[in-house]
């Protein structure tokens, strides 16, 4: 292979990916294909092979940054060397449909703008409020169902039931329940479910529209996409009723001001849309199925039943963005979930040539030349550093909890889990997502004792069997190796049967 290893001090290009005798075509198609089959051992491999920093040939075309202080160097460096925009901009247009003209103007600035700010933990009251109502009603109507079972159980898919749950609770909490009502009555869980299915395919760029028709899975994405963008902009021409502050209206304001139309603004909401559902309900579908069957249960629990209650009711814990915050326990196991079933492409866009460099005075490094993509894969870096402990490929519910390690390496894994990604493209949703992870975790587990009992496998999915070093044993879903660096990982229709039944208080 080409892999060659750097002399410190010294400046050079990172090493090309593949065999030296293959045209560099070829060796892209060939990592394309690897990453695509089974993204951590292609991943691992490129670290061991080619050390921090791999460029990919055509049709990827990227530097791959694989070590987690080269990618936190990345997420240091400004705009104006290693760029988010011209991404962010493709992604508008060629996964939401936002026209050109509109992912270019200073009006969409503006919203982006307006989404930042509405994201902030200043501003999640009402959401986390909506959000946590939504997830009780379900928890009660699953006690009906457990009361007036002969059994007192009940069994059920936990992923689909969270993933479902999660799906109504989020879209309640952002743009309130009249909308809620209206995306559940046109089914756009499942259109939403159709337009994610294409979405690694539109979102590396690689396709032009002209295509879209011709490839059925992109084909039957976008008329998911329709449908979600003909129920958005209906609510926004009705005047979004339902909602009166938050996010979504002051986005959908600027919108209408700009002068856009009901449906370039769906379009823009649509983004919103995505990432919302994207990723949260898969990590809260695997940290609940991590939790119930870790020893780390009974320590979640005490955080959980000290919480204030509702009329003295252990099942019933008053539920709160403040109340959230001052659970450390539960804070680790949603943090690990992240480390452990994330995978995230910080993309970058290198506007002049660049040096990655390790040292502290800048001297040596690596060259990227000016207009080559950058991607940070963080994946890499939750399995390989050493700043996690034994077992990094473990799930380990208390290892960011500060009793554990300490308050300064709490705050240290902390800093760098890179699961929401980083720097200027950083996940705006992260507070949103962290406080609805530990609400439906609460929720659940003062009410609902569960036991997973039996994997359900999806035909697409091959069943891998764990890593030899890795010490989670539980019950699972299998992991979808479609879906390489965006996000959360998802399960298909993989999913795991638990009983379910009413918790038993000691
Ligand atoms: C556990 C749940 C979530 C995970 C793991 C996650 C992960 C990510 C990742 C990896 C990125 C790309 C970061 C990068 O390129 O550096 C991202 C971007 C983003 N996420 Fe999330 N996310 C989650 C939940 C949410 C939620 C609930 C929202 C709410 C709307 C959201 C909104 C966004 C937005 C708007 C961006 C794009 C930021 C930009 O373009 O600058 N995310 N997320």
């Amino acid at each position: 292979t080409s892999s060659r290893r750097r002399q410190p001090g010294t400046l050079s290009l990172p090493p090309i990916y593949g065999a030296w005798y293959l045209p560099s075509p070829i060796r892209g198609v060939i990592a394309l294909a690897k990453l695509c089959m089974d993204e951590d051992s292609f991943l691992l491999a490129l670290r061991r092979d080619y050390g921090q920093v791999v460029h990919i040939p055509w049709p990827l075309n990227q530097v791959l940054v694989l070590d987690g202080r080269l990618i936190r160097k990345v997420y240091r460096a400004p705009s104006s060397a290693l760029s988010f925009a011209p991404i962010q901009h493709g992604i508008q247009t060629l996964a939401f449909g936002t026209p050109r003209r509109i992912t270019q103007s200073a009006g969409l600035a503006r919203m982006y703008d307006a989404h930042a700010k509405g994201l902030t933990n200043l501003r999640l009251d009402a959401p986390i409020e909506r959000f946590t109502h939504v997830v009780q009603a379900k928890v009660a109507q699953l006690e009906e169902q457990i009361e007036s079972s002969p059994a007192q159980a009940v069994e059920i898919p936990i992923v689909k039931w969270v993933v479902d749950t999660v799906f109504e609770a989020a879209t309640s909490g952002l743009y309130g329940e009249e909308f809620c009502e209206r995306a559940l009555e046109a089914g756009l869980r499942g259109e939403f479910g159709r337009f994610d299915r294409c979405f690694p395919l539109l979102a590396a760029e690689m396709m032009p529209v002209a295509l879209y028709a011709f490839v059925p899975r992109v084909a039957d994405g976008m008329k998911g996409r329709e449908a979600m963008l003909s129920v958005l902009a209906r609510w926004v021409e009705d005047g979004l009723p339902g909602l009166d502050e938050g996010v979504i209206r002051d986005m959908a304001h600027i919108g209408s001001a700009e002068g856009y139309t009901s449906k370039e603004v769906a379009t823009i909401l649509s983004g919103n849309f995505w990432a919302l559902h994207a990723n949260a309900s898969y990590i809260a579908s695997a940290l609940l199925l991590y939790t119930v069957q870790s020893e780390i249960l009974d320590q979640v629990r005490e955080e959980i039943d000290g919480l204030p209650q509702q009329s003295g009711d252990t099942a019933n814990p008053v539920v709160t963005l403040k109340a959230l915050a001052s659970m450390p326990v539960v804070t680790s196991c949603v943090q690990e979930t992240v480390r452990t079933n994330t995978s995230s492409f910080s993309m970058r866009v290198a506007e002049e040539d660049f040096v990655l460099s390790e040292s502290a005075s800048g001297e040596g490094g690596v060259l990227i030349h000016a207009g080559m993509r950058v991607v940070c894969a963080t994946r890499v870096a939750h399995l390989t550093d050493g700043l996690w402990g034994d077992y990094p490929e473990s799930w380990i519910g208390d290892r960011f909890a500060a009793k554990q390690q300490g308050d300064a390496l709490s705050a240290k894994m902390a800093r760098k889990m890179h699961g929401f990604g980083g720097g200027i493209s950083t996940c705006e949703g992260r507070h949103l997502a962290m406080a609805e992870l530990k609400s439906i975790l609460t929720v659940v587990l003062a009410a609902l004792d569960i036991t997973p009992l039996r994997h359900v496998a999806d035909p697409r999915i091959a069943v891998k069997s764990s890593d030899a070093s890795n010490l989670w044993k539980g019950l699972q879903p299998s992991r979808d190796f479609t879906r390489p660096g965006l996000g959360a990982f998802q399960f298909g229709a993989s999913d795991v049967m638990a009983r379910v039944t009413k918790r038993e208080v000691s």
